[in-house]
């Protein structure tokens, strides 16, 4: 990551200091509290973090036009901004949105999966994996804000969130659609998926690699809530305010008991996973399909 987190602020009045202690003992504090912030941000090339230390929220801003894809740059600096806001007492809430417009991301980058070898593949997917489970098992609260399309690994940054709101707009898509890119999603987003949809809604999306406008995302309970475009920060905001009104611990707890049967699995299984993967994508079929579909990528612009 290019830069490293940069402490701006300058002063610690007693509201900032008290709020800022309510923050880490994660005890309810009423926000919006703009008086007295303390900033730390971090920017690289495809993402930059906001840390509010005053209210605990962090604001992630996928960076990277034209479509926020997850390259190994991308992968390299989720990790790592998700490492240090884990371990940041000021920390105990995660925004993701998008700066590029319309697009929240692209989901993987399909170069990345292109013309490569079986080196490259095992690499790139271990760093897909632990994006996924570094969102998924975090100890935050993970607020998706999603504001533009979000096919394929966009969805899985909306899926292991703990909450999605989505742009109230019929034209931006959400969904699982591996399986029309000619591949197939790894058994931990399937059940990833099962948990927020149920297995029926699952198999149909995932078969059919369906991609729902907003409205319909929401009609399947997909995403949770959809607001005018440029209300979706701010939603995030509100909402983080009662997801932070449970104390932390007894949130944390029960998050991991949620998600700790899918979580167990994908440790187990994880080495088998990346094998499966190398030896999926390389195959000349898989070449000749991801081929195809960055051809017709390139073509509906011409
Ligand atoms: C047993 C298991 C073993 C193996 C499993 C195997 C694989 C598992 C992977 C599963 C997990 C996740 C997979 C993925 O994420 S695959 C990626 C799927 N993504 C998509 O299908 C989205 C494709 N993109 C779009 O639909 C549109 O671009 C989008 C996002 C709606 C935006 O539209 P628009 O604003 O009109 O932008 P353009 O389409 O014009 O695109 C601009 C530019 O970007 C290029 N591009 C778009 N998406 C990608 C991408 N995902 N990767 C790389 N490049 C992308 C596009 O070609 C344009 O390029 P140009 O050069 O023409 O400017």
């Amino acid at each position: 990551m290019a830069s490293v987190l940069r402490h701006s602020a300058k002063f610690t009045s007693g509201i900032s200091s008290s709020l800022a202690a309510c923050a880490r003992n994660g005890t309810a504090c009423a926000f919006p509290c703009h008086a007295f912030r303390h900033r730390n941000s971090s920017t690289s090339s495809k993402i930059r973090v906001d840390l509010d230390s005053s209210t605990g929220v962090a604001v992630m801003t996928l960076q990277g036009p034209p479509v926020n894809s997850m390259c190994m740059d991308f992968l390299t600096d989720f990790a790592i901004s998700m490492e240090k806001l884990e371990l940041d007492k000021n920390c105990r809430g995660l925004i993701l949105t998008s700066a590029v417009p319309k697009v929240f991301s692209a989901g993987l980058d399909i170069m990345e999966m292109y013309g490569k070898g079986p080196e490259h593949a095992t690499v790139f997917w271990r760093a897909v994996q632990e994006m996924w489970f570094k969102l998924y098992s975090s100890n935050m609260v993970t607020i998706a804000a999603v504001n533009g399309s979000s096919p394929a690994g966009g969805c899985l940054l909306a899926l292991s969130s703990d909450y999605r709101i989505m742009a109230d707009n019929p034209r931006y898509v959400i969904g699982l659609n591996e399986a029309q890119v000619g591949i197939v999603a790894p058994f931990w987003l399937k059940d990833n998926m099962v948990q927020t949809l149920g297995h029926r809604q699952t198999e149909k999306s995932l078969q059919l690699a369906q991609l729902y406008s907003a409205p319909d995302a929401l009609k399947i309970g997909l995403v949770d809530k959809l607001v005018p475009e440029e209300k979706v920060l701010s939603t995030a905001t509100e909402t983080m305010a009662k997801w932070f009104s449970i104390p932390d611990h007894s949130r944390q707890i029960t998050k991991s008991m949620m998600r700790k049967q899918t979580i167990d699995k994908f440790l187990s299984n994880r080495e088998t996973d990346i094998n499966n993967f190398a030896n999926f994508v390389t195959k000349d079929s898989i070449q000749k399909s991801l081929g195809t579909y960055l051809a017709k990528l390139k073509k509906k612009k011409a």
